[in-house]
């Protein structure tokens, strides 16, 4: 509970495992045989390993082909509202980054019903995800509907004869291919799970983490006009325009600079995230702790970090529960020293878990968050059509970001050129 002593968890990472926790329970979920060392050598650090095409130059690559796919889905979902459009926010976040990130992780379904075959298994991973948090505490799948059958289907788009037939993947996703076809003892239907639990990791938190963005800059006006300002400035220093051709470039540097909308963005994951940082001791032994303090702990013995504590700490976060888009600002830099009780923290906002369970994705879903509601607003005027509040869904409370508790409308419209 005291995020003074975080550093020492997180770094005693020999002692302090997590990776069989995780296979355990993502085995289970998703339906794949655990990655025990002795029947697949090497197959955990192999996979580990090709995270690096999620970061550095890869990672440039990899968000320029997510801006390219978020246009085309922009436009054609979106260029013809010339009048207001009303839709449910969740669901539109949704069905964006879903297909979005898919066409970029996994490639473009070529036939001419493309779009269609994307929203089907869309529509299969939403059932999929609403068991997931009874999953993840165990529960048999049996006992959960038709979870089984609908994880079957899902994990049956993932087979190489559909997945070969889908144009312009990722590398990281084709790295991951490579990796599996040298495990004579993974079966077809095993591949084809991994790939689908690699699909709920990319999308599962960012589709919630989408939408909060939106809704609480939909609610705080002054936050969305500030933010609206530094995207027009941006398209305006760079000589781009908007619309009505969807072909707006950003770089790494642009996306990084962008300092009202990545504060934003950042206070929205700081009120939504919900993450468990968990960690199981390989051992008996004595844990040091800050200040002389000592742990004494047993093989076997759990640690559980949970940040939303952190969060919501009216020491760190003067009014936590408000939604304050500046406070990741300072002096119009980004604000990277907070304090509690006078002591700066290590630290402040972890919405991607920590150390060695730290989200190899980050970089890029911070960077998909920022390129959606960059073109949303640069594109269209944007507002809430209800006037309902809506609060945090604390059934996957320690698993990720949560979900809304209902969805809300809103409505869009393009936005005059002359504006
Ligand atoms: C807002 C969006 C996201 C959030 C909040 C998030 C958060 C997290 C967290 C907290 C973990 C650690 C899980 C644990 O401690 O049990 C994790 C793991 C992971 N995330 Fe993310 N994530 C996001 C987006 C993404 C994206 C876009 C990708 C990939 C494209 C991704 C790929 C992964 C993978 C592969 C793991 C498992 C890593 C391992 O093997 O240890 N995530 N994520």
């Amino acid at each position: 509970m005291d995020p003074f002593q975080y550093v020492y968890v997180i770094r005693n990472s020999k002692q302090l495992e997590f990776h069989e926790f995780a296979d355990k329970m993502a085995s289970k979920t998703f339906d794949y045989p655990a990655l025990s060392k002795g029947k697949f050598p090497d197959l955990k650090e192999n996979l580990h390993r090709i995270y690096q095409y999620l970061q550095g130059k890869p990672l440039d690559i990899i968000s320029d082909h997510m801006m390219k796919n978020l246009q085309d889905i922009f436009e054609w979902k979106c260029s013809q509202a010339t009048d207001w459009e009303t839709e449910k926010m969740y669901k539109f976040c949704c069905s964006v980054m879903f297909e979005a990130s898919f066409v970029t992780l996994y490639g473009r379904v070529p036939a001419a019903d493309g779009h269609k075959v994307i929203s089907e298994i869309r529509d299969k991973f939403i059932k999929f995800d609403a068991s997931f948090p009874y999953l993840a505490a165990n529960i048999p799948i049996e006992l959960l509907g038709a979870t089984k059958k609908v994880r079957k289907e899902l994990i049956h788009h993932f087979l190489l004869q559909n997945m070969t037939k889908w144009l312009g993947g990722s590398k990281v996703v084709q790295a991951r291919q490579d990796i599996f076809e040298k495990y004579d003892l993974l079966g077809d239907y095993d591949k084809a799970a991994h790939h689908f639990a690699f699909l709920w990791a990319s999308v599962g938190n960012t589709i919630p983490a989408t939408f909060w963005a939106m809704y609480y800059l939909l609610r705080h006006p002054e936050a969305l006009a500030a933010v609206r300002d530094e995207i027009d400035r941006l398209l305006q220093s760079t000589g781009q325009k908007r619309g009505p051709t969807y072909n707006i470039h950003l770089t790494r540097e642009q996306l990084d600079n962008l300092v009202y909308l990545e504060s934003a963005l950042n206070e929205s994951l700081r009120m939504c995230s919900s993450s468990m940082n968990i960690r199981i001791s390989q051992e008996d032994f004595v844990l040091k702790l800050e200040g002389n303090q000592e742990v004494s702990l047993r093989k076997g013995d759990w640690i559980a970090l949970y940040p939303q504590i952190l969060h919501m700490d009216p020491e760190v976060y003067e009014d936590p529960k408000e939604y304050k888009f500046d406070r990741y600002i300072e002096n119009g830099k980004k604000k990277t020293t907070f304090y509690k009780a006078g002591r700066k923290l290590k630290y402040f906002l972890m919405p991607f878990g920590s150390g060695i369970s730290m989200c190899p994705g980050r970089f890029l879903a911070m960077n998909e968050m920022k390129m959606f509601l960059f073109l949303l607003l640069a594109h269209f005027d944007v507002e809430l059509a209800e006037n309902k509040a809506v609060r945090l869904d604390n059934s996957r409370m320690g698993l990720g970001i949560l979900l809304p508790d209902v969805d809300i409308a809103f409505r869009y419209k393009l936005r005059s050129l002359r504006k």
